[in-house]
């Protein structure tokens, strides 16, 4: 009988996870370098917001598969905000409001960009095989793919400060969804991270939620190869995808 693999300490899991984001997470996507250096023009900016959409409204729907498979009433009322955080309750209009606010300030249409008819068929393809991941792998793997959220508080502060400094058509206003996720992302990963390093003892877990993570960051670069290949070379948006410059709806 072969030995069984050793495990990593919970440290040494969380140093392989976090190598994960070092060296594939959507920081490092050149269409992210324009965006954030001022390097796109408007319309490039709206096919980013506009098809970024898809990813933000499917979040709860990937939420909600999460809870419904989860026995553990503790871990449900640590995840149930995550729901609330995008839908909205109460005073708090949500975060996918906050996007629109932000397609909104680029002068795109509400119902357009709700209607998800513009998004390009790769954005839509990665964000539903993330909805699904969660639905149909362990629940172990459904919370580690969450784990990108770990870096996400970088990108957005880069995100903001770029964007204010070399778009005119961006201001405070429509930047509001990134700050709030500042707040938000870094309780929800942290969480996560804890989460995952408890649960996660055996070898062959800990590969598991390597992998989980390692698939969540393709999901995220897909979307970016996609805006890349369709809006900056060489700008051929695949048929029936918003193309810049056509005015739709009250655009
Ligand atoms: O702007 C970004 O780069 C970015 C990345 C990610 C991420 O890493 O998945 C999320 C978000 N934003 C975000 O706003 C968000 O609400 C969110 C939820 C999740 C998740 O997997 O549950 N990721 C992300």
């Amino acid at each position: 009988m072969p030995e069984p693999d050793a495990p990593l300490s919970a440290e040494g899991l969380e140093a392989a996870l976090r190598e994960v984001g070092a060296t594939r997470y959507h920081n490092l996507h050149p269409f992210h370098k324009l965006l954030h250096s001022g390097q796109l023009d408007r319309d490039q900016v709206r096919a980013w917001a506009l098809n970024r959409y898809c990813y933000q409204s499917a979040i709860p729907r990937k939420d909600a598969a999460l809870m419904a498979r989860c026995d553990d009433r503790e871990l449900r009322r640590e995840w149930l905000h995550r729901i609330t955080d995008h839908d909205g309750t109460g005073g708090d209009s949500g975060g996918i409001e906050r996007w629109l606010v932000l397609t909104d300030g680029l002068g795109l249409d509400r119902d357009y960009v709700v209607s998800k008819e513009g998004a390009l068929p790769a954005t839509k393809f990665a964000v539903e095989a993330y909805v699904r991941f969660v639905a149909e792998h362990s629940l172990l793997e459904a919370v580690a793919s969450s784990l990108t959220e770990l870096f996400a508080p970088g990108i957005h502060a880069e995100r903001i400060s770029g964007m204010l400094a070399h778009y005119d058509f961006i201001n405070e206003t429509v930047v509001a969804y990134f700050r709030r996720r500042l707040d938000q992302a870094p309780k929800d990963a942290d969480f996560a991270l804890d989460y995952v390093k408890r649960h996660a003892r055996t070898a062959e877990q800990q590969r598991a939620v390597i992998r989980a993570l390692t698939f969540k960051t393709e999901v995220l670069w897909a979307q970016l190869d996609a805006l890349y290949f369709a809006y900056v070379a060489p700008g051929w948006p695949a048929p029936g995808a918003w193309r810049p410059g056509v005015a739709v709806g009250g655009a």
